[in-house]
């Protein structure tokens, strides 16, 4: 029987944590690309070499992308991440990273439509809501095969935040992170709860909005800390999640970057972008988007992540008008 195939473009930090947990969990075969001559190639064998103690049968593999032929072996994947790209450090926005990610982005697309146009891309490199957008105009993909990890990440912080301030156990907390993945995101409060309960009726207003504002900056807060790069471990699991659902087709419902085109009733109001909202995942990427109530309140962040992330789509406009 045909094992499923995931590849994981860029094999970075986040790329090679992604591939570690991916052959721990033993959800296909790994193919790893990366522009840096041997990195792969090495990263993967390391990978391979410690699956004897998981007991798990996957094969890792590694290509250097300088090579015309890499590609090539990217064909027929089940799933694809894209992690190539610059990653922040401290000072730096998501947004400073937009220009040079697009450029990546844009030769990367090239190849997964010559290669692999039928794979579920996940796309991770920052502003992911952006370079989701920017994968479709280079690809032409169905936008529904197309996801960005967003929610993801931020719901688990958000999630591990209202668990240690609680002292309970993460796995009762539920709660999610929609909007862009900027530090203008919506954390979701009234739909927050603690196996049930409402946050509201555990937390003081004082002590949730530190929380959110945590949250929010949850990212920023691991780039001051390791100062040469951005955060891999959370956001390497945070992808798991999202490539399980998708390999396994389990149907999670788990926020994520995905195609807005107005036409199902509201669609929150927004369309012809990639932002944060709750779909559920399966084997044919984004199979149903959730649509959610706002309150006066939540109205306005909406609109404000909305508007950002309208307007750096905007600038990838520009670019695929001139490349
Ligand atoms: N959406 C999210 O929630 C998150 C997004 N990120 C983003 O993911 C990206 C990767 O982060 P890290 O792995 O920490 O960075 P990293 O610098 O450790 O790895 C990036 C890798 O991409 C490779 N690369 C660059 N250009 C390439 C190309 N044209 N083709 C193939 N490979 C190429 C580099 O050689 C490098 O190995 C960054 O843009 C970062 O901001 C990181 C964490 C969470
Ligand atoms: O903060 C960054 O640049 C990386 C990222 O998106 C995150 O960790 O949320």
């Amino acid at each position: 029987m045909r094992r499923n195939k995931i590849s994981v473009i860029g094999a970075g930090n986040v790329g090679a944590t992604l591939a570690q947990f991916l052959a721990a969990k033993e959800l296909g075969d790994i193919y790893l690309f990366d522009v840096v001559d041997g990195v792969p190639e090495g990263k993967a064998l390391d990978i391979a070499e410690g699956t004897p103690h998981f007991r798990t049968s996957v094969e890792v593999k590694g290509f250097t992308t300088t090579n015309p032929e890499a590609y090539k072996n990217m064909a027929d994947s089940d799933v694809i991440v894209v992690t190539a790209g610059l990653a922040r450090k401290p000072g730096m926005s998501r947004d400073d990273l937009l220009n040079k990610n697009l450029e990546i982005i844009s030769d990367v697309g090239k190849n997964i439509k010559k290669y692999s146009p039928n794979s579920v891309l996940v796309v991770v490199s920052n502003p992911a809501d952006i370079m989701a957008y920017a994968l479709q105009k280079a690809t032409g993909i169905n936008p529904k095969m197309i996801m960005g990890l967003g929610g993801s990440l931020d719901s688990s912080r958000f999630r591990y935040f209202i668990a240690q301030e609680l002292g309970v156990a993460v796995e009762d907390v539920n709660a999610f992170v929609i909007g862009g993945h900027g530090d203008d995101m919506v954390p979701f409060v009234r739909y927050s709860s603690v196996s049930g309960i409402p946050i509201s009726n555990l937390l003081s207003k004082e002590k949730i909005d530190e929380i959110i504002k945590r949250t929010r900056f949850g990212g920023g807060e691991i780039v001051n800390y390791l100062k040469t790069g951005s955060a891999y471990y959370a956001p390497g699991i945070s992808i798991t999640a999202m490539v399980e659902s998708i390999i396994r087709d389990r149907k999670r419902v788990i926020p994520c970057a995905a195609y807005l085109d107005g036409s199902k009733g509201k669609h929150y109001n927004a369309s012809g972008i990639f932002i944060g909202v709750p779909i559920k995942i399966g084997k044919d990427g984004v199979e149903e988007i959730y649509e959610m109530d706002f309150n006066k309140d939540e109205l306005a962040l909406w609109e404000k992540t909305v508007l950002s992330v309208k307007n750096s789509c905007k600038l990838v406009d520009q670019f695929f008008s001139k490349n």
